[in-house]
């Protein structure tokens, strides 16, 4: 796993020691907590990479009509996980995108093998209270509706960071503008990849 430290310095950084730009071949898909800012994040990473952005969760929300909290509420989890793996693998089927999972995603075992069959995992780690503070005052994650998020979050935590821990890329994302997750978030991946990438915003 590439630690995403943001000390690699922008690609045109003449110390980078990086070869010539290549198109980006494999989509990246953004794992983590619910609030560690796959979303956000992954929305500005897509433009500056100039590729199409996909959130699993909205894509699932459009296959089935209704909102991920009527889709637990009226067929319960196991449904949204199953819809959750067809969507996902569907998706990496197609041309590079930036994709953000949801939380949930990456604990499945098909949805890792595709992951790691046709992209390149991110995990945004982030501690419990920056997650705790970013879900706050949200309604529309009906796992942290069911008790108390801060130990919803850290029992999450406890079960899904070692399986997190599998991701190619881990970037400790921090209490910082979305735009200087995102920055870091690239130079993280241009130091996994090996290579610079075309920016459509530099
Ligand atoms: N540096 C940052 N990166 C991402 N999100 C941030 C950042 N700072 C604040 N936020 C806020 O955190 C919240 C959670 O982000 P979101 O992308 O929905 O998380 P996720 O998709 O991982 O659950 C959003 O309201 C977002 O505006
Ligand atoms: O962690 C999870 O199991 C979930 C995370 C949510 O997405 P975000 O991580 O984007 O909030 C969404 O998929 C659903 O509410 C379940
Ligand atoms: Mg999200």
């Amino acid at each position: 796993m590439s630690q995403g430290d943001g000390q690699t310095g922008g690609q045109d950084s003449p110390s980078s020691g990086l070869g010539p730009e290549a198109p980006l071949a494999r989509s990246v898909v953004l794992i983590g907590l619910m609030g560690a800012g796959k979303s956000v994040v992954g929305r500005r990473l897509a433009n500056v990479l100039g590729v199409p952005f996909v959130d699993a969760d909205a894509a699932i929300e459009e296959a089935a009509g209704c909102t991920i909290a009527e889709i637990f509420a009226r067929f319960g989890e196991p449904a949204f996980r199953e819809g959750e793996t067809r969507v996902i693998s569907r998706l990496l089927e197609g041309p590079p995108c930036v994709l953000a999972t949801g939380g949930g995603a990456y604990m499945n075992e098909d949805t890792r093998q595709n992951i790691a069959a046709h992209g390149t995992a991110i995990w945004l780690k982030a501690d419990l209270d920056l997650l705790v503070r970013r879900t706050a005052g949200r309604s529309h994650r009906p796992l942290l509706n069911q008790g108390d998020p801060r130990q919803i979050l850290g029992d999450l935590m406890a079960r899904r960071y070692p399986v997190y821990a599998g991701a190619d890329v881990v970037v400790q994302v921090s209490d910082e503008s979305p735009d200087a997750t995102c920055r870091r978030v690239l130079n993280a991946l241009i130091g996994h990849l090996g290579h610079r990438l075309p920016l459509a915003i530099p």
